[in-house]
Protein backbone atom coordinates (compact mmCIF):
# COMPACT_ATOMS: atom_id res chain seq x y z
CA UNK A 1 0.00 0.00 0.00
CA UNK A 2 1.33 3.53 -0.70
CA UNK A 3 0.43 6.79 1.32
CA UNK A 4 -0.75 9.68 -0.23
CA UNK A 5 0.24 12.44 2.34
CA UNK A 6 -1.27 16.23 1.83
CA UNK A 7 -0.46 18.86 3.54
CA UNK A 8 -1.67 19.73 6.62
CA UNK A 9 -2.44 23.38 4.98
CA UNK A 10 -4.77 22.04 2.06
CA UNK A 11 -8.19 22.87 3.18
CA UNK A 12 -11.41 20.81 1.91
CA UNK A 13 -14.57 21.01 1.10
CA UNK A 14 -17.91 19.90 -0.44
CA UNK A 15 -19.60 22.00 -2.87
CA UNK A 16 -23.45 22.47 -3.89
CA UNK A 17 -24.94 24.93 -5.57
CA UNK A 18 -29.00 27.27 -5.20
CA UNK A 19 -30.89 26.19 -8.06
CA UNK A 20 -29.69 21.94 -7.80
CA UNK A 21 -30.49 21.70 -3.81
CA UNK A 22 -32.88 24.32 -2.52
CA UNK A 23 -36.02 23.33 -4.00
CA UNK A 24 -38.83 25.54 -2.61
CA UNK A 25 -38.96 27.44 -5.82
CA UNK A 26 -42.07 29.24 -4.93
CA UNK A 27 -41.48 30.05 -1.28
CA UNK A 28 -39.85 32.84 0.72
CA UNK A 29 -40.58 35.41 -1.88
CA UNK A 30 -38.13 33.59 -4.44
CA UNK A 31 -39.66 34.41 -8.05
CA UNK A 32 -38.71 31.84 -11.54
CA UNK A 33 -34.61 31.92 -12.58
CA UNK A 34 -34.17 30.69 -15.87
CA UNK A 35 -33.83 27.29 -14.69
CA UNK A 36 -37.29 27.11 -13.56
CA UNK A 37 -38.58 28.04 -17.05
CA UNK A 38 -36.05 26.02 -18.88
CA UNK A 39 -36.64 22.97 -16.61
CA UNK A 40 -40.65 23.21 -17.12
CA UNK A 41 -40.18 23.26 -20.94
CA UNK A 42 -40.86 20.13 -22.19
CA UNK A 43 -37.92 18.40 -23.81
CA UNK A 44 -35.32 20.42 -22.00
CA UNK A 45 -34.90 17.93 -19.29
CA UNK A 46 -34.37 14.53 -18.99
CA UNK A 47 -37.42 13.26 -17.59
CA UNK A 48 -39.19 16.44 -17.48
CA UNK A 49 -37.03 17.26 -13.81
CA UNK A 50 -37.16 20.23 -12.77
CA UNK A 51 -35.91 21.94 -9.58
CA UNK A 52 -39.12 22.59 -7.74
CA UNK A 53 -38.53 20.50 -4.98
CA UNK A 54 -34.52 19.12 -5.61
CA UNK A 55 -33.35 18.23 -1.91
CA UNK A 56 -35.93 20.19 -0.19
CA UNK A 57 -32.42 21.52 1.54
CA UNK A 58 -34.20 25.10 1.41
CA UNK A 59 -35.96 23.32 4.50
CA UNK A 60 -33.28 20.99 5.79
CA UNK A 61 -30.25 22.80 5.91
CA UNK A 62 -29.72 22.25 9.26
CA UNK A 63 -29.37 18.79 8.24
CA UNK A 64 -26.78 19.41 5.43
CA UNK A 65 -24.55 21.32 7.49
CA UNK A 66 -24.64 18.25 10.53
CA UNK A 67 -23.52 15.76 7.38
CA UNK A 68 -20.91 18.84 6.88
CA UNK A 69 -19.99 19.30 10.62
CA UNK A 70 -19.09 15.44 10.72
CA UNK A 71 -17.64 14.77 7.24
CA UNK A 72 -14.87 17.46 9.38
CA UNK A 73 -14.25 19.78 6.30
CA UNK A 74 -13.01 22.92 6.73
CA UNK A 75 -15.71 25.11 4.01
CA UNK A 76 -18.77 24.46 2.87
CA UNK A 77 -19.16 26.10 -1.10
CA UNK A 78 -22.79 26.96 -1.76
CA UNK A 79 -24.35 29.71 -4.46
CA UNK A 80 -27.34 32.08 -3.80
CA UNK A 81 -30.31 32.22 -5.77
CA UNK A 82 -30.33 35.14 -7.01
CA UNK A 83 -33.98 35.16 -7.78
CA UNK A 84 -34.75 34.65 -3.87
CA UNK A 85 -32.86 37.52 -2.65
CA UNK A 86 -33.68 40.05 -5.11
CA UNK A 87 -37.08 38.88 -6.93
CA UNK A 88 -37.25 41.72 -9.71
CA UNK A 89 -33.17 41.08 -10.40
CA UNK A 90 -32.99 44.45 -9.37
CA UNK A 91 -34.23 46.79 -6.68
CA UNK A 92 -35.59 45.81 -3.59
CA UNK A 93 -33.65 42.97 -1.22
CA UNK A 94 -36.27 40.18 -0.35
CA UNK A 95 -35.65 39.99 3.42
CA UNK A 96 -37.16 36.57 3.71
CA UNK A 97 -34.42 35.15 1.05
CA UNK A 98 -31.79 37.30 3.15
CA UNK A 99 -32.84 35.51 6.24
CA UNK A 100 -32.72 31.84 4.74
CA UNK A 101 -28.74 32.74 3.40
CA UNK A 102 -28.21 34.77 7.02
CA UNK A 103 -29.41 31.10 8.71
CA UNK A 104 -27.58 29.11 6.52
CA UNK A 105 -24.15 31.36 7.39
CA UNK A 106 -24.78 31.06 10.86
CA UNK A 107 -25.68 27.40 11.11
CA UNK A 108 -22.03 27.06 9.24
CA UNK A 109 -20.16 29.32 11.45
CA UNK A 110 -21.48 27.81 15.01
CA UNK A 111 -20.72 24.36 13.08
CA UNK A 112 -16.83 25.75 12.60
CA UNK A 113 -17.39 25.54 8.73
CA UNK A 114 -16.21 28.57 6.62
CA UNK A 115 -18.90 29.43 4.07
CA UNK A 116 -17.35 30.36 0.65
CA UNK A 117 -20.23 32.07 -1.50
CA UNK A 118 -20.87 31.97 -5.81
CA UNK A 119 -22.50 34.68 -6.53
CA UNK A 120 -23.54 33.70 -10.17
CA UNK A 121 -24.39 29.94 -10.41
CA UNK A 122 -26.37 29.98 -13.49
CA UNK A 123 -30.13 30.96 -12.33
CA UNK A 124 -30.59 34.09 -13.63
CA UNK A 125 -33.99 36.06 -12.85
CA UNK A 126 -36.22 35.62 -15.61
CA UNK A 127 -36.82 39.09 -15.37
CA UNK A 128 -34.05 39.64 -16.16
CA UNK A 129 -34.11 37.26 -19.22
CA UNK A 130 -36.88 39.05 -20.30
CA UNK A 131 -34.68 42.42 -20.85
CA UNK A 132 -32.29 40.49 -22.96
CA UNK A 133 -30.31 38.30 -20.16
CA UNK A 134 -26.45 37.79 -19.94
CA UNK A 135 -26.73 39.31 -23.67
CA UNK A 136 -27.58 42.62 -22.62
CA UNK A 137 -24.91 44.36 -21.65
CA UNK A 138 -27.12 46.32 -18.91
CA UNK A 139 -27.17 42.94 -16.64
CA UNK A 140 -23.29 43.18 -15.53
CA UNK A 141 -24.87 46.33 -13.45
CA UNK A 142 -27.83 44.49 -12.47
CA UNK A 143 -25.40 41.98 -11.19
CA UNK A 144 -23.15 44.41 -9.42
CA UNK A 145 -26.38 45.90 -7.39
CA UNK A 146 -26.51 42.06 -6.65
CA UNK A 147 -23.43 41.04 -5.66
CA UNK A 148 -22.94 44.73 -3.59
CA UNK A 149 -25.74 43.99 -1.73
CA UNK A 150 -24.97 40.31 -0.56
CA UNK A 151 -21.30 41.77 0.00
CA UNK A 152 -23.19 44.41 2.65
CA UNK A 153 -25.33 41.87 3.60
CA UNK A 154 -22.56 38.88 4.40
CA UNK A 155 -19.26 40.28 3.92
CA UNK A 156 -18.83 40.60 7.57
CA UNK A 157 -18.96 36.86 7.99
CA UNK A 158 -18.24 35.56 4.51
CA UNK A 159 -14.21 35.85 3.70
CA UNK A 160 -14.17 34.13 0.22
CA UNK A 161 -16.25 34.54 -2.89
CA UNK A 162 -16.50 33.54 -6.26
CA UNK A 163 -18.39 35.25 -8.95
CA UNK A 164 -19.16 33.20 -11.77
CA UNK A 165 -19.26 29.60 -11.90
CA UNK A 166 -18.07 27.81 -15.11
CA UNK A 167 -18.55 30.84 -17.20
CA UNK A 168 -18.36 28.35 -20.96
CA UNK A 169 -21.64 26.16 -19.25
CA UNK A 170 -23.15 29.65 -18.81
CA UNK A 171 -22.01 31.25 -22.40
CA UNK A 172 -21.24 28.65 -24.92
CA UNK A 173 -23.02 25.48 -23.66
CA UNK A 174 -26.28 27.75 -22.52
CA UNK A 175 -26.43 29.70 -25.99
CA UNK A 176 -24.78 28.26 -28.21
CA UNK A 177 -24.97 24.26 -27.56
CA UNK A 178 -28.45 25.36 -26.45
CA UNK A 179 -28.03 22.68 -24.16
CA UNK A 180 -28.74 24.89 -20.59
CA UNK A 181 -30.98 27.57 -20.30
CA UNK A 182 -31.77 29.44 -21.76
CA UNK A 183 -31.04 27.10 -24.29
CA UNK A 184 -30.15 29.29 -27.86
CA UNK A 185 -28.11 28.58 -30.13
CA UNK A 186 -26.47 31.72 -31.55
CA UNK A 187 -22.80 31.98 -31.55
CA UNK A 188 -23.18 35.91 -31.54
CA UNK A 189 -25.18 35.46 -28.19
CA UNK A 190 -22.61 33.18 -26.71
CA UNK A 191 -19.84 35.18 -27.01
CA UNK A 192 -21.76 38.77 -26.08
CA UNK A 193 -23.11 36.79 -23.06
CA UNK A 194 -19.22 35.44 -22.43
CA UNK A 195 -18.43 38.83 -22.48
CA UNK A 196 -20.68 40.40 -20.57
CA UNK A 197 -20.42 37.19 -17.54
CA UNK A 198 -16.28 38.77 -17.38
CA UNK A 199 -17.59 41.85 -17.32
CA UNK A 200 -19.91 41.51 -14.51
CA UNK A 201 -17.17 39.52 -12.74
CA UNK A 202 -14.57 42.62 -13.02
CA UNK A 203 -17.10 44.81 -11.96
CA UNK A 204 -17.92 42.85 -8.63
CA UNK A 205 -13.97 42.01 -7.72
CA UNK A 206 -13.16 45.82 -7.97
CA UNK A 207 -16.77 47.06 -5.50
CA UNK A 208 -15.27 43.83 -3.14
CA UNK A 209 -12.27 45.87 -2.79
CA UNK A 210 -14.21 48.62 -1.16
CA UNK A 211 -17.01 46.07 0.86
CA UNK A 212 -15.38 43.35 1.84
CA UNK A 213 -11.74 45.10 2.26
CA UNK A 214 -10.11 41.26 4.20
CA UNK A 215 -11.96 38.90 1.72
CA UNK A 216 -10.88 37.10 -1.34
CA UNK A 217 -12.27 36.96 -4.43
CA UNK A 218 -12.06 34.25 -7.46
CA UNK A 219 -13.98 33.30 -10.15
CA UNK A 220 -14.75 29.19 -10.87
CA UNK A 221 -13.99 28.52 -14.98
CA UNK A 222 -14.34 25.12 -16.04
CA UNK A 223 -11.52 23.09 -18.06
CA UNK A 224 -11.35 19.76 -19.50
CA UNK A 225 -8.01 18.50 -20.46
CA UNK A 226 -7.51 17.04 -24.20
CA UNK A 227 -4.23 15.09 -25.05
CA UNK A 228 -2.80 14.73 -28.53
CA UNK A 229 -3.71 11.88 -30.34
CA UNK A 230 -0.21 11.90 -32.06
CA UNK A 231 2.49 14.01 -32.29
CA UNK A 232 1.25 15.76 -35.40
CA UNK A 233 1.07 19.32 -35.73
CA UNK A 234 -2.55 18.92 -36.37
CA UNK A 235 -3.39 16.97 -33.43
CA UNK A 236 -1.46 19.30 -31.48
CA UNK A 237 -2.93 22.73 -32.60
CA UNK A 238 -6.06 21.26 -32.33
CA UNK A 239 -6.39 20.64 -28.58
CA UNK A 240 -4.82 23.78 -28.40
CA UNK A 241 -7.86 25.05 -30.24
CA UNK A 242 -10.64 22.76 -28.24
CA UNK A 243 -9.20 23.56 -25.11
CA UNK A 244 -9.01 27.31 -25.92
CA UNK A 245 -12.75 27.57 -25.83
CA UNK A 246 -12.72 26.78 -21.83
CA UNK A 247 -9.03 28.33 -20.52
CA UNK A 248 -7.75 30.80 -22.63
CA UNK A 249 -10.82 32.23 -23.61
CA UNK A 250 -12.20 32.84 -19.68
CA UNK A 251 -8.91 33.20 -18.26
CA UNK A 252 -6.50 35.38 -20.67
CA UNK A 253 -8.91 38.40 -20.52
CA UNK A 254 -8.55 38.59 -16.23
CA UNK A 255 -5.11 37.79 -16.28
CA UNK A 256 -3.56 39.06 -18.88
CA UNK A 257 -6.15 41.40 -19.77
CA UNK A 258 -6.74 40.14 -23.67
CA UNK A 259 -8.48 37.76 -25.37
CA UNK A 260 -6.67 35.01 -27.26
CA UNK A 261 -6.93 36.22 -31.10
CA UNK A 262 -7.17 32.82 -32.61
CA UNK A 263 -10.74 32.39 -31.11
CA UNK A 264 -11.22 36.52 -31.71
CA UNK A 265 -10.85 35.21 -35.69
CA UNK A 266 -12.06 31.82 -35.45
CA UNK A 267 -15.69 33.20 -33.87
CA UNK A 268 -15.79 36.33 -36.91
CA UNK A 269 -15.19 33.63 -39.11
CA UNK A 270 -18.56 32.12 -38.03
CA UNK A 271 -19.99 35.92 -38.20
CA UNK A 272 -19.76 36.56 -34.47
CA UNK A 273 -18.12 39.38 -33.56
CA UNK A 274 -16.54 40.45 -29.74
CA UNK A 275 -18.23 43.73 -29.19
CA UNK A 276 -16.28 45.25 -26.18
CA UNK A 277 -15.99 49.01 -25.26
CA UNK A 278 -13.17 50.77 -23.97
CA UNK A 279 -12.20 50.14 -20.51
CA UNK A 280 -13.79 46.88 -20.47
CA UNK A 281 -10.45 44.66 -20.14
CA UNK A 282 -9.23 46.84 -17.31
CA UNK A 283 -12.43 45.97 -15.69
CA UNK A 284 -12.20 42.52 -16.71
CA UNK A 285 -8.74 42.19 -15.66
CA UNK A 286 -8.82 43.44 -11.92
CA UNK A 287 -6.61 41.48 -10.02
CA UNK A 288 -8.30 38.42 -7.95
CA UNK A 289 -6.71 36.20 -4.85
CA UNK A 290 -7.49 32.89 -6.08
CA UNK A 291 -9.01 30.94 -8.96
CA UNK A 292 -11.54 28.07 -8.42
CA UNK A 293 -10.70 25.65 -10.82
CA UNK A 294 -13.61 22.56 -11.97
CA UNK A 295 -11.84 19.69 -13.75
CA UNK A 296 -13.74 16.52 -14.27
CA UNK A 297 -12.89 14.93 -17.46
CA UNK A 298 -10.73 14.71 -20.50
CA UNK A 299 -9.67 12.77 -23.54
CA UNK A 300 -7.20 12.33 -26.76
CA UNK A 301 -8.11 15.31 -29.20
CA UNK A 302 -7.39 14.59 -33.22
CA UNK A 303 -8.07 16.95 -36.12
CA UNK A 304 -11.41 16.44 -37.84
CA UNK A 305 -11.90 18.47 -40.62
CA UNK A 306 -15.40 18.27 -40.10
CA UNK A 307 -14.86 18.13 -36.23
CA UNK A 308 -17.21 21.25 -35.46
CA UNK A 309 -15.94 25.13 -34.87
CA UNK A 310 -12.77 23.63 -32.90
CA UNK A 311 -11.92 20.82 -36.43
CA UNK A 312 -11.64 18.47 -33.11
CA UNK A 313 -12.87 15.32 -31.87
CA UNK A 314 -12.66 13.68 -28.45
CA UNK A 315 -11.39 10.15 -28.02
CA UNK A 316 -11.44 8.59 -24.84
CA UNK A 317 -7.93 7.24 -23.76
CA UNK A 318 -9.85 3.58 -21.95
CA UNK A 319 -13.20 2.45 -22.03
CA UNK A 320 -13.45 3.64 -18.07
CA UNK A 321 -16.22 6.12 -18.06
CA UNK A 322 -18.65 7.34 -15.12
CA UNK A 323 -22.56 6.85 -15.62
CA UNK A 324 -22.63 10.44 -17.20
CA UNK A 325 -20.67 8.91 -19.89
CA UNK A 326 -17.48 11.26 -19.33
CA UNK A 327 -14.17 9.66 -19.82
CA UNK A 328 -11.83 8.80 -16.59
CA UNK A 329 -8.51 11.08 -17.10
CA UNK A 330 -7.15 12.09 -13.91
CA UNK A 331 -3.82 12.50 -15.76
CA UNK A 332 -5.29 14.98 -17.28
CA UNK A 333 -6.13 16.66 -14.07
CA UNK A 334 -2.52 16.74 -13.32
CA UNK A 335 -1.56 18.34 -16.83
CA UNK A 336 -4.67 20.76 -16.30
CA UNK A 337 -3.20 21.76 -13.30
CA UNK A 338 0.49 22.35 -14.08
CA UNK A 339 -0.60 24.00 -17.60
CA UNK A 340 -2.65 26.71 -15.68
CA UNK A 341 0.38 27.71 -13.13
CA UNK A 342 2.96 27.90 -16.03
CA UNK A 343 0.73 30.04 -17.98
CA UNK A 344 -1.12 32.52 -15.41
CA UNK A 345 1.77 32.45 -12.24
CA UNK A 346 1.17 31.59 -9.17
CA UNK A 347 -2.40 32.63 -8.39
CA UNK A 348 -4.07 30.21 -5.00
CA UNK A 349 -5.87 27.58 -6.44
CA UNK A 350 -9.12 25.97 -5.07
CA UNK A 351 -10.25 22.87 -6.67
CA UNK A 352 -13.86 24.11 -6.34
CA UNK A 353 -14.90 21.41 -8.13
CA UNK A 354 -14.48 17.57 -8.92
CA UNK A 355 -16.06 14.24 -8.98
CA UNK A 356 -17.87 11.88 -10.54
CA UNK A 357 -21.13 10.95 -11.44
CA UNK A 358 -21.79 7.13 -10.15
CA UNK A 359 -25.92 6.39 -10.22
CA UNK A 360 -26.34 3.88 -6.89
CA UNK A 361 -28.82 3.27 -5.04
CA UNK A 362 -29.36 2.80 -1.56
CA UNK A 363 -28.71 -1.60 -0.65
CA UNK A 364 -30.97 -3.90 1.36
CA UNK A 365 -27.90 -2.94 3.73
CA UNK A 366 -28.70 0.44 3.91
CA UNK A 367 -25.80 1.52 2.12
CA UNK A 368 -24.75 2.73 -0.85
CA UNK A 369 -21.44 1.62 -2.08
CA UNK A 370 -19.72 3.47 -4.19
CA UNK A 371 -16.48 2.15 -4.57
CA UNK A 372 -15.93 3.60 -8.55
CA UNK A 373 -16.12 7.10 -6.66
CA UNK A 374 -13.89 6.47 -4.69
CA UNK A 375 -11.71 5.45 -6.73
CA UNK A 376 -12.16 8.55 -9.03
CA UNK A 377 -11.20 10.29 -6.09
CA UNK A 378 -8.32 8.30 -5.16
CA UNK A 379 -6.89 8.73 -8.71
CA UNK A 380 -7.74 12.54 -9.10
CA UNK A 381 -6.72 13.35 -5.38
CA UNK A 382 -3.05 11.61 -6.42
CA UNK A 383 -2.79 13.29 -9.50
CA UNK A 384 -3.72 16.74 -7.25
CA UNK A 385 -1.03 15.63 -4.47
CA UNK A 386 1.50 15.21 -7.78
CA UNK A 387 0.65 18.97 -9.08
CA UNK A 388 1.31 20.63 -5.70
CA UNK A 389 4.83 18.87 -5.39
CA UNK A 390 5.54 20.01 -9.05
CA UNK A 391 5.04 23.45 -7.27
CA UNK A 392 1.28 24.33 -8.02
CA UNK A 393 -0.24 26.74 -5.48
CA UNK A 394 -3.43 24.64 -4.61
CA UNK A 395 -4.87 25.75 -1.51
CA UNK A 396 -8.29 23.94 -1.71
CA UNK A 397 -9.92 20.95 -2.68
CA UNK A 398 -13.69 21.20 -2.35
CA UNK A 399 -15.53 17.79 -3.72
CA UNK A 400 -18.63 17.83 -6.08
CA UNK A 401 -20.96 17.52 -4.68
CA UNK A 402 -22.28 17.17 -0.67
CA UNK A 403 -25.37 15.82 -2.24
CA UNK A 404 -27.08 14.12 -5.12
CA UNK A 405 -28.94 16.94 -6.78
CA UNK A 406 -30.51 18.29 -9.92
CA UNK A 407 -27.89 17.66 -12.87
CA UNK A 408 -28.97 19.96 -15.23
CA UNK A 409 -30.36 19.00 -18.10
CA UNK A 410 -29.72 15.24 -17.14
CA UNK A 411 -31.85 15.66 -14.07
CA UNK A 412 -32.09 13.61 -11.20
CA UNK A 413 -30.78 10.26 -12.34
CA UNK A 414 -27.52 11.39 -12.26
CA UNK A 415 -25.77 10.98 -9.23
CA UNK A 416 -22.90 13.04 -8.26
CA UNK A 417 -22.95 13.49 -4.09
CA UNK A 418 -21.09 11.54 -1.70
CA UNK A 419 -24.61 11.14 -0.04
CA UNK A 420 -27.18 9.96 -1.76
CA UNK A 421 -30.61 11.54 -1.86
CA UNK A 422 -34.09 9.40 -1.99
CA UNK A 423 -35.74 12.47 -4.20
CA UNK A 424 -39.58 11.18 -2.67
CA UNK A 425 -38.35 11.29 0.74
CA UNK A 426 -35.25 13.47 0.65
CA UNK A 427 -33.90 11.29 3.24
CA UNK A 428 -29.99 11.86 3.01
CA UNK A 429 -28.18 8.54 3.14
CA UNK A 430 -24.11 9.18 3.76
CA UNK A 431 -22.63 6.47 0.69
CA UNK A 432 -18.99 4.48 1.24
CA UNK A 433 -17.32 7.69 -0.33
CA UNK A 434 -18.71 10.14 2.11
CA UNK A 435 -16.89 7.80 5.09
CA UNK A 436 -13.60 7.59 2.85
CA UNK A 437 -13.81 11.21 1.87
CA UNK A 438 -14.35 11.44 5.96
CA UNK A 439 -11.22 9.76 6.32
CA UNK A 440 -9.06 11.39 4.14
CA UNK A 441 -10.02 14.56 5.26
CA UNK A 442 -8.86 14.02 8.96
CA UNK A 443 -6.04 12.55 8.39
CA UNK A 444 -4.74 14.56 5.41
CA UNK A 445 -4.11 11.08 3.71
CA UNK A 446 -5.27 8.14 2.17
CA UNK A 447 -3.86 4.14 1.24
CA UNK A 448 -3.83 3.24 -2.73
C1 LIG B 1 -19.22 19.98 -26.54
C2 LIG B 1 -20.53 19.25 -26.32
O1 LIG B 1 -20.74 19.05 -24.93
C3 LIG B 1 -22.01 18.50 -24.60
C4 LIG B 1 -22.24 18.49 -23.10
O2 LIG B 1 -21.40 19.50 -22.54
C5 LIG B 1 -21.32 19.63 -21.20
C6 LIG B 1 -20.13 20.12 -20.72
C7 LIG B 1 -19.96 20.31 -19.37
C8 LIG B 1 -20.99 19.97 -18.51
C9 LIG B 1 -20.76 20.11 -17.09
C10 LIG B 1 -21.56 19.67 -16.07
N1 LIG B 1 -20.84 19.93 -14.96
C11 LIG B 1 -21.19 19.56 -13.60
C12 LIG B 1 -21.71 20.84 -12.99
N2 LIG B 1 -20.64 21.83 -12.83
C13 LIG B 1 -21.28 22.84 -12.00
C14 LIG B 1 -22.17 22.06 -11.07
O3 LIG B 1 -23.43 22.67 -11.08
C15 LIG B 1 -22.25 20.64 -11.62
O4 LIG B 1 -23.58 20.18 -11.64
N3 LIG B 1 -19.72 20.54 -15.27
N4 LIG B 1 -19.64 20.63 -16.58
C16 LIG B 1 -22.21 19.49 -18.98
C17 LIG B 1 -22.37 19.31 -20.35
Amino acid sequence: MTTIQFPDKLKWGAATASYQIEGAAKEGGRTASIWDVFSHTPGNVKNGDHGDHACNSYHMYKEDVQHLKELGVDMYRFSISWSRVIPDGTGELNPEGVEYYRNLIQELIENGIEPMITLYHWDLPQVLQEKGGWENRETTEAFLAYANAMFQEFGGQVKKWLTINEPWCASFLSNYLGIHAPGKTSLQAAVDVSHHLLLAHGKAVQSFRDLVPDGEIGYAPNVGWLEPYSPNQEDIDACKRGMMWQKEWFMDPVFKGTYPETLVKLFAEHNATLNMEEGDLEIISQPIDMMGINYYTGSLGRYKEDGGLFQVEEIALDERRTDIDWPIYSEGFYKTLTDLHQTYGDVPIYITENGACYNHGVEEDGKVHDKERVDYLKQHLTALNRAMEAGVPIVGYIVWSLLDNFEWAEGYEKRFGIIHVNFETFERTRKDSYYWFKETVENHSFER
